[in-house]
């Protein structure tokens, strides 16, 4: 492995320009988003007024864990998820080569965050979260179904996709002999269709984990059954978890998670209405879609909330990276890295121009690329936020799921928005199941106004 490419900053939080907030294996360098560095930016006596309300935030977010309060519970997962009682359910599957979980949103991303950061084989591990049916069918073809054990995954067991999508999984089974009773985890809620079909067919059941959310449950069975089945050290997600658990202190410049949280919040007050995720390892381009959503659906509330964009590097830089550095001061770009590196040697090059990179291998180029990108955010004067962490192992990336839901609490503490929540998703369920069943419902009245509309029937509005 390489060794750390820049060595720990050493200074305290008041005295250097680079001020950071670690932990023995997370650091959150919040330096380039602070006024002095970019516009937006923070400015230090904010930042210091700010830690006050986040001293009364986290007050209220531990009195909601303490109480269990719906939502709040899920910054107690790490304690209450019981790894055993997973690995116990998906015994009868473990030795499945693959894994194809139906989910969607929370009930999806966290696994799928998880496997392809630690797979051996991010390949074994395939989602069905959407119901594009080439995209279903191909999916379907491609597995040995006796081979690949069916992980599905809804807290309300009613969700349409995740059920369309397990009738078409389970007739595949069907159609190809396998016996698909023999095969399947299910994790879902006490009531609805798919705790019945669970329980007509006596399959194998894991609760979802009372009073959390889709969106917050990647460490719990929801998240934690494809890792299970993979062989993937859920023990260590866990462990990893809580010690960004424990690090959660009524100040920010002691919570690299709250440090994160605060300052998204106070860029967001800023102006910072676009948060560019921007993980600088493939393994992390899920993370950017799980955080996605546990962004956009925690804090999208009351005409506010960041809207998270999700990029990768060193990719987006040839992309994206102009809009960061000259479009709108209306953005804030998160980089994510793990320190340490795999060893690629880039072969000597034999060319001139490419002299450079002789003697460099693949780690050192995505890291100088980094290192050049973090920066060209304040040299252009736009904020950057840097979490990192020391290496892609369970404990970082439990720590890392982690600190990223209690910075969305934090947010949304600080925002006073109902994060645990999301009504606004309601609306288009509601028609979706309309126009299948052909009623007429006030959303389809709506639909049939932009038909007419769209045909010229009546005036343009
Ligand atoms: O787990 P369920 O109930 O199928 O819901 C899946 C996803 O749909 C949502 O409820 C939004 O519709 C998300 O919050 C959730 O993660």
């Amino acid at each position: 492995m390489r060794a750390d490419p820049r060595p720990l900053p050493t200074a305290s939080f008041g005295s250097c320009l680079y001020p950071p907030v670690d932990t023995p294996s997370m650091h959150i360098d919040i330096g380039a988003a602070l006024a002095s560095a970019a516009d937006p930016g923070v400015e230090r006596a904010t930042l210091d007024d700010l830690d006050e309300r986040v001293a009364a935030a986290h007050e209220r977010i531990e009195q909601g864990r303490e109480e269990g309060e719906f939502g709040y519970a899920s910054l107690n997962l790490p304690e209450a998820t019981d790894a055993e009682t997973i690995r116990d359910a998906v015994a009868p599957v473990a030795d499945a080569e693959s894994v194809i979980t139906v989910g969607i949103g929370g009930s999806a991303l966290g696994a799928k965050t998880i496997t392809e950061a630690l797979a051996e084989d991010p390949g074994s591990h395939v989602v069905l979260d959407n119901v594009d049916p080439e995209h279903v069918r191909r999916t379907l073809d491609g597995l040995s179904l006796a081979d690949t054990a069916i992980n599905v995954v809804s807290r309300s067991g009613t969700t349409a996709e995740t059920l369309a999508n397990f009738l078409v999984v389970r007739e595949a089974y069907e159609d190809r002999g396998v016996d698909w009773t023999e095969r399947i985890v299910v994790t879902t809620g006490e009531s609805g269709p798919l705790r019945a079909l669970a329980d007509q067919h006596d399959l194998p059941t894991l609760p979802v984990p009372e009073g959390v959310p889709g969106r917050f449950s990647a460490l719990s069975a929801v998240g934690l059954v494809p890792p299970a089945i993979l062989g993937i050290d859920i023990e260590g997600l866990l462990a990893g978890g809580q010690q960004a658990a424990d690090d959660l202190a009524p100040s920010l410049y002691d919570s690299p998670a709250y440090a994160y949280g605060a300052m998204a919040y106070a860029l967001e007050e800023e102006g910072a209405k676009v948060n560019a995720f921007m993980p600088y390892a493939e393994r992390l381009e899920s993370f950017g879609e799980w955080f996605a959503q546990l962004w956009a659906e925690s804090l999208g509330k009351d005409g506010r909330g960041q809207t998270p964009a999700r990029a990768l590097g060193a990719t987006d830089q040839h992309s994206q990276l102009q809009l960061y550095r000259a479009g709108h001061r209306d953005k804030v770009v998160t980089f994510v890295r793990p320190r340490e590196r795999a060893d690629v040697a880039i072969p000597d090059p034999d060319h001139d121009d490419l002299s450079y990179l002789a003697g460099t291998d693949l780690g050192g180029l995505i890291d100088a690329e980094y290192e050049a990108t973090v920066a060209s955010l304040p040299a252009a004067d736009r904020p950057a936020l840097e979490v990192e962490i020391d290496r892609l192992d369970a404990e970082s990336v439990g720590e890392l799921l982690y600190a990223m839901e209690a910075a969305c609490v934090l947010v949304g503490e600080l925002a006073d928005v109902e994060t645990f929540t999301q009504p606004a998703v309601e609306w288009g369920k509601n028609a979706t199941r309309a126009l299948i069943r052909g009623e007429t419902t006030d959303e389809t009245a709506v639909i049939d106004e932009r038909e007419r509309l769209r045909i010229g029937e009546t005036e343009s509005l």
